[in-house]
């Protein structure tokens, strides 16, 4: 049967990347994905703006909504420190397939939990069912018209605490004007933009971060 795209580039990494070594595979699926055919990592430049985040939060409880083929959850996972963990959030069940695959192999299987189903069923789940009592860190990289309903049920289900920190992909490019507007104009969040490229292209893009004031 045809392998999809994302299989290919599992592929790819199973057989040029080295096992348990996140950034091996981080740097394969960027040699794959710009030199081969395109696919929404969030890439290697969007993915330092990424690490400085991560970095500077330095997340006990970190979630991603949208987990894709487990770039970011394997470019998360590596800067976390010992005893903190990364709920990934997937609603496709074939990429969630191919993630778990990938998070398993690059070896920060123990610091990620792989959530599959719909955004906006999981999120009302995360202090009962896992556990969670608030989110330090929220990378949203799922469907662009569910930023702004998740960010709001993020809110309503009382899983942001004074400082949690936002950062969300593709505000230009495929673009969420709409989380834009509501975020910006918020006076619960503090923003900052930060002006990048769309993942392996000339294209303009930006991620943008805001800080949850409680
Ligand atoms: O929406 C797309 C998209 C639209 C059309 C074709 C392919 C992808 C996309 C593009 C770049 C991203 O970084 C990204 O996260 C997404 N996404 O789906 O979440
Ligand atoms: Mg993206």
């Amino acid at each position: 049967m045809n392998q999809t795209k994302e299989q290919r580039i599992l592929n790819f990494v199973l057989q040029n990347a080295v096992r348990g070594d996140p950034c091996s595979v981080l740097d394969t699926i960027d040699k794959y994905c710009s030199q081969k055919e395109w696919a929404m990592n969030v890439g290697d430049e969007k993915g330092l703006i990424l690490d400085k985040t991560v970095e500077e939060v330095n997340p006990s409880v970190a979630l991603e909504l949208g987990t894709y083929c487990g770039y970011s959850a394997v470019r998360i996972a590596r800067l976390l420190k010992a005893g903190a963990y990364l709920l990934t959030v997937e609603f496709n069940p074939e990429f969630a397939a191919i993630a778990k695959q990938m998070i398993e192999f690059a070896g920060v299987q123990d610091k990620v939990k792989l959530l599959e189903g719909p955004s906006e069923e999981i999120i009302p789940q995360l202090k009962k069912k896992y556990e969670v009592d608030t989110l330090d860190f929220v990378f949203l990289d799922h469907w662009k018209d569910r930023y702004t309903p998740d960010t709001i049920l993020l809110q309503e289900c009382n899983l942001l605490r004074k400082g949690s920190v936002l950062l969300a992909d593709n505000i230009i490019f495929p673009g969420a004007p709409e989380f834009l507007n509501y975020i910006r104009n918020n006076p619960h969040f503090q923003c900052t933009n930060y002006p990048s490229h769309l993942e392996y292209m000339k294209v303009g893009d930006a991620m943008e971060k805001a800080v949850f004031l409680g």
